[in-house]
């Protein structure tokens, strides 16, 4: 049975107003089993007049998981899903294996929310006031004053639900099974995987703690008045960036960001800046600045502006010039080998402690190339004895200028008039950069850059890969020295897809040593690549959006979950046509003569009746009913 018409508008009326996107509710629908389910679960919780999209993404995980053999519990549970005491994936699925376990018979509402996690208002309580804190770390203040309170846990409060499955002397009988069979639905992250962000007026609860040898701690948070000042300039909107390298074309890693950074973006009705993070003169080119804006563009993703690091170098620069007034940088001289040494030795440079007006006077030099290339670096004064060495005084600058040495002959050959003196000539070229230029010969790091730039650029989510996770509190430390404002900083599990190389510099190796056709070869899992090999844009984002935006580890994604996607929407764009090769004519004796008989025939098998574009029109002859006679329209 296919709904149709009137019916199918209605149903898609319920679905929309119990918050599910039109997307979601037409593919619904296009799933018999799937709408009866949702259909009867709404009616279930009296909820036929709508509610909260966050109510209905559970109605919707509730219609497609649910326990075939605990039906009779299922309006118990939806109490819970309507009055919200049930309000996280993790507990609805609680929820799922508890009543799969107690099947058709009762149980005590008290072991169900314990084991759902519906523990009163405590921890919601705490969520709410404290969004920012640890969840670990309250859960073990809970515990710790719990345990005051009552004394240890016996036996009996550990004693799971599940136990009274050993009672029973035949398993329950299963039910045959209502759930969908059909591949996964998207559950109520995927249906809106942004829903973990906090909102940007919240900014100023600490979320990030910095510990320091000496046993002090940063709690990370914005104070009132720098809070207000960024609202003021953002209106409160969200602000991300999607901040590449422009050293190599982009994979479908980062097909992955540009969903979080733009996504989220979108999502709240922000922006999000395409910055090129373009700190390293020697790896970045123009072609891939300009690749990258073009290969945006394709994903489908509209930069609110575009912008550069390198456009912030001079406010760069006057800020590191303040945190060495400040006393948190010094100019180092240490050889990068020494500098590794002493970070393993935790050791102090011996240039550590040397008085800020040296440091700022060969900064200076620094800055107007009077310093060759690795013999001096700005370092920033942070914790070499920390537990984290990504505190271990990161470098904000180094200078990069090549030194040639200036043939005496050759100059005299060719002017030979000027008078040369007999000395060596040494010069100084700035490394050239794609976008600033060679203006500058010191360039700044990173860890020194990128959270200034976010700063500057009032980012309210600063979101990236969990790479980064170590860089956290050197981010944090920075802005927090240097008083400008904090954003919020979450990161997220890399996406790694089998069977391919991702790596750009392994990209840059195969494709400068031509092992492959150009960074847009077809084989490669560059987006140029699977476009040129036909993928869509929209297959990727939805195979990413498939995936989520977790912590998890399972990154390791196999390619066939992208080749789901891609066959699921060829499935409903690419029209089918059946060609008969050697077709056998057959006379129709019994259709008056002059009268056609029309028919449509499906472009493809999920093709909706109410959409025309979506069948071809065959027109059938009483004399020439032939496949060569077909009139497609
Ligand atoms: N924080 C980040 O997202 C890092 C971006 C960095 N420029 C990169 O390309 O990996």
């Amino acid at each position: 049975m296919v709904v149709k018409g009137e019916e199918s508008d209605k149903i898609l009326e319920l679905f929309l107003k119990i918050g599910l996107d039109e997307r979601t509710a037409r593919n619904t629908i296009a799933n018999n089993k799937v709408t009866a389910n949702l259909t009867a679960v709404i009616n279930e919780a009296a909820l036929a007049n709508g509610c909260d999209r966050a109510i209905g993404n559970f109605l919707y995980t509730v219609a497609t998981k649910y326990p075939a053999n605990a039906l009779v519990h299922r309006p118990k549970l939806l109490e819970y899903v309507v009055s919200s005491k049930i309000k996280t994936p993790a507990q609805l699925e609680a929820a799922f294996s508890f009543l799969s376990n107690v099947a058709s018979e009762e149980f005590k509402r008290n072991e169900f929310e314990e084991a759902c996690g519906v523990v009163g208002e405590l921890f919601g309580s705490i969520r709410k006031k404290h969004p920012w804190a640890d969840p670990k770390m309250a859960k073990q203040l809970v515990d710790a004053k719990m345990y005051e309170l009552l004394g240890e846990r016996t036996a009996a409060d550990d004693e799971k639900p599940s136990k009274k499955k050993e009672k029973k002397e035949k398993p329950a009988k299963v039910e045959k099974a209502v759930v969908d069979e059909t591949p996964a639905q998207p559950s109520e992250e995927e249906l809106n995987p942004f829903s973990i962000f906090p909102a940007p007026e919240d900014n100023i609860k600490v979320h990030t703690e910095v510990f320091f040898s000496n046993g002090s701690v940063l709690r990370c948070c914005n104070t009132r008045e720098r809070l207000d000042n960024h609202l003021k300039v953002t209106g409160g909107r969200v602000f991300t960036r999607f901040p590449p390298e422009p050293n190599g074309y982009l994979h479908i890693g980062h097909a992955k960001a540009m969903f979080v950074d733009f996504g989220l973006a979108k999502e709240r009705g922000g922006c999000c800046y395409l910055r090129y993070d373009d700190t390293n003169p020697e790896a970045e080119k123009k072609e891939y600045i300009n690749h990258i804006e073009e290969i945006v563009q394709w994903m489908g993703w509209e930069p609110f502006k575009i912008t550069y690091t390198s456009d912030y170098f001079p406010e760069l620069y006057e800020l590191a010039v303040e945190l060495i007034r400040r006393g948190h940088a010094y100019v180092d001289h240490q050889t990068p080998e020494e500098i590794k040494e002493y970070r393993e030795k935790k050791m102090n440079s011996p240039w550590r402690d040397r008085p800020i007006a040296e440091s700022l006077k060969l900064f200076d030099d620094m800055k107007r190339g009077l310093i060759e290339e690795g013999k001096a670096t700005l370092r920033m004064k942070q914790d070499m004895q920390s537990d984290n060495f990504n505190m271990y005084d990161l470098i904000a600058y180094r200078i990069k200028a090549s030194m040639y040495l200036i043939d005496v002959q050759l100059m005299m050959s060719l002017f030979p008039s000027a008078i040369i003196f007999d000395i060596l000539f040494l010069y100084f070229q700035f490394t050239p950069h794609p976008h600033a230029g060679d203006k500058w010969c010191i360039y700044p790091s990173y860890d020194y850059a990128h959270c200034i730039v976010d700063s500057l650029e009032n980012i309210t989510h600063s979101l990236c890969t969990l790479e980064f996770e170590t860089r956290r509190a050197s981010y944090y430390w920075l802005l927090h020295v240097l008083d400008l404002y904090q954003p919020y900083v979450w990161e997220y599990s890399r996406l790694n897809v089998t069977n391919t190389v991702m790596s750009k510099r392994k990209l840059n190796y195969i494709v400068t040593n031509k092992y492959v056709d150009g960074w847009d070869d077809p084989r490669l899992m560059t987006l140029a690549g699977l476009r040129r090999r036909g993928v869509t844009s929209t297959a990727i984002n939805s195979f990413v959006r498939g995936i989520g935006i977790t912590r998890s580890d399972c990154s390791m994604i196999r390619l066939d979950r992208l080749e789901y996607h891609i066959r699921e929407e060829l499935n409903k764009t690419a029209p089918r046509v059946l060609v008969v090769l050697h077709p056998l004519k057959v006379v129709i004796t019994n259709l008056e003569s002059g009268s056609v008989l029309d028919l449509d025939a499906k472009k493809w098998p999920d093709a909706r009746t109410d959409d025309t574009s979506a069948f071809y029109k065959v027109g059938i002859n009483k004399n020439d009913m032939f496949l060569d006679c077909f009139k497609f329209e």
